[in-house]
């Protein structure tokens, strides 16, 4: 509650305390009208019934109702400050793990665990606004019942007693189903984002084309099917637990309700009450029971829902910790090389390091290759040199200072990157490649420049509504493209970036042969106009116009050189080489 509270008044400022204060006055106007009523009973059963009896009763009665329109004015009150003041919480919850979450360390937000807390936090944002909307619920109901018991023990000290005789066997049932569903739902949750997961391979897009050429459908209903049975048993469990829980409790209610008209009765006998106050009590025991229960019912969510705000709340300060700090040198202009020295790297959870004891040098103006077998640790490395990764030990050298010393955004300012996975952002194809430089207005003649540059434009002008085509077919009017469309925009996005340093991850691993070409010769130019790339490629023909070659295996540089040097060391790099070239030279001859 105090985290929610402390969302409430930086979302909403004085909204909370008006909610809060509008269902403290709503629960007391229950108390005052039950002491108009009494005294209104009090007046009407004075003696038989008459008309002149009736008018004496008349300022009560207004006052009775007047009570009652005061309660539900001051309720909706409260419920209308709490209406906007949720979307406002949930906003602001939202935005302030966003925020943290978009500058933690990449190495983290990779991490699983911190995965875990993430999707945790996500719900927990939303549970935010709801800790306050019970706070609030439970303000009022607690207020109803302090007032129903003040009522009481003000008519006679022994009707308080009675009341806690017949609202304790609710308040037992109540508690002992909110606990049960709390249980379950624990349960359930897990067995709830399973059956999610399955029923989302069964319809969403990307796995259908091998859910169906695979018939992999049955297999994964199938499992479907287990699980939601899985999950009826144990909402039926509940169900008959809820059903056997409300008997017993309403059984014994029942039986405490006899005893308490037992005791009136004999309270009205003796003559220590009034039939009025007989009547008031029958009223504000009702009363008192109805708050309880809210009470009760408000106390459980409360409890369910500030687990998932204590998640939200440890996730913003595991992001608060892990963000990248970078140091406090500004690079306002963009380096002339950059070199890596000794410089090893373990993820975490790994044993093995990714890199290990490498030292590569590269300069603006030239291209640097760096090729390996899969997992060797080329894009690894190539992260490291950017400052997307922070070395364990080792340093990557920007001109005099190291990585780690810089401001990371001034650092970042002067990097592009094509990765292997690049982003397919969920925008127009125009907003797809000027994002590259979102901090500057689109510029239209950069956009055309870098359009030519990844073979873009020849995509676009196929575009029904050319560049304000709308690339996200999961919207509606958006478009999807192929593999090597998409290489094309990410290209482009790159080139527009505008960068001294640029890495590119396999640029062209789904482009044709054509695009392939002319997509290698323009990163030669990019070279030629004072670049420093670094590329990291399988390509091996593509990889021989660099000016080094660094061959990696295990996280080693075990050679390095240019292509002429490397073919005549006769190492792993001239075995890769011959390897691929051979595909192409070798003479097949068709299957028999
Ligand atoms: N986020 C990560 N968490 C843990 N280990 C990782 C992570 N990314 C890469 N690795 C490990 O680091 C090693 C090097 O991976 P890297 O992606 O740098 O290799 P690569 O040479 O680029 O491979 P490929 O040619 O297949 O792209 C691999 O053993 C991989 O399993």
């Amino acid at each position: 509650m105090r985290i929610s509270f402390g969302l409430a008044w930086q979302a909403g400022h004085w909204l909370l305390p008006v909610a809060l204060g509008a269902k403290l006055l709503a629960g007391a106007a229950t108390g005052a009208v039950l002491l108009a009523t009494n005294a209104a009973l009090a007046l009407l059963l004075a003696g038989t019934p008459t008309v002149e009896r009736l008018m004496d009763a008349l300022p009560v009665l207004l006052a009775v109702a007047a009570g009652g329109v005061a309660r539900s004015v001051l309720s909706s009150v409260g419920d209308a400050a709490n209406g906007k003041l949720a979307p406002r919480i949930d906003r602001a919850a939202t935005v302030k793990l966003l925020e943290r979450a978009v500058h933690v360390e990449l190495v983290i937000i990779k991490n699983a665990e911190f995965r875990n807390l993430m999707s945790a936090a996500a719900r927990g944002a939303l549970s935010a606004r709801m800790v306050t909307t019970y706070a609030i619920a439970l303000v009022e109901a607690l207020t109803g019942l302090i007032a129903a018991a003040g009522v009481l023990t003000v008519l006679h000290p022994a009707l308080m007693p009675l009341m806690v005789v017949v609202t304790v066997p609710s308040a037992w049932g109540a508690v002992r189903m909110a606990r049960a569903r709390f249980t379950s739902m624990k349960r359930w949750t897990e067995l709830q984002r399973q059956l999610e997961t399955l029923s989302g391979l069964l319809i969403d897009s990307s796995p259908a084309e091998e859910v169906r050429a695979h018939r992999a459908g049955g297999f994964l209903l199938h499992h479907y099917q287990r699980l939601a049975r899985l999950s009826e048993a144990e909402q039926a469990r509940l169900a008959r637990l809820e059903a056997r829980t409300t008997l017993l409790s309403d059984g014994v209610a029942g039986v405490a309700r006899l005893a308490m008209y037992g005791v009136l009765g004999a309270l009205l006998v003796s003559g220590s009450v009034q039939m009025a106050v007989a009547g008031t009590v029958v009223i504000a025991i009702r009363s008192g029971t109805a708050h309880l229960t809210s009470l009760v019912s408000a106390v459980n969510d409360l409890y369910e829902q500030g687990l998932f705000v204590q998640d939200w709340k440890q996730a913003c300060d595991r992001a608060e910790a892990e963000a990248i700090k970078g140091g406090t040198i500004e690079l306002t202009s963009p380096p002339e090389q950059i070199f890596v020295r000794d410089l090893w790297f373990t993820y975490p959870n790994n044993e093995q390091p990714s890199v290990s004891g490498v030292n590569l040098t590269v300069r603006r103006g030239e291209i640097v290759a760096l090729v390996g077998e899969n997992g060797s640790g080329k894009t690894t490395l190539a992260k490291l040199m950017v400052g997307l990764y922070m070395p364990q030990s080792g340093a990557v050298w920007w001109d005099g200072h190291t990585t780690a010393e810089v401001n990371r955004a001034s650092l970042y300012d002067h990097v592009a990157l094509v990765a292997q996975d690049f982003v397919q952002w969920p925008f127009t194809a125009r907003v797809n490649v000027t994002i590259g430089r979102s901090t500057r207005p689109p510029d239209p003649v950069s956009l055309h420049t870098s359009a030519e540059f990844g073979r873009a434009h020849e995509v676009v002008d196929r575009l029904d509504a050319g560049w304000d085509t709308l690339l996200a077919p999961e919207f509606l009017g958006g478009t999807m493209l192929s593999g090597g469309q998409w290489q094309r925009i990410g290209l482009a996005r790159a080139h527009y970036r505008d960068a001294a340093v640029v890495i590119f991850d396999e640029p062209t691993a789904a482009l044709d042969p054509r695009a392939e070409i002319e997509v290698f010769e323009r990163v030669s130019d990019l070279a030629n106009e004072g670049r420093a790339v670094v590329l990291v490629t399988h390509r091996m023909a593509s990889v021989r116009r660099a000016d080094r070659i660094y061959v990696l295996d295990r996280g080693e540089v075990i050679e390095q050189g240019t292509h002429d040097k490397l073919m005549a060391l006769n190492g792993r790099y001239a075995e890769l080489y011959t390897l691929q070239a051979s595909q192409h030279q070798d003479p097949v001859s068709p299957r028999s």
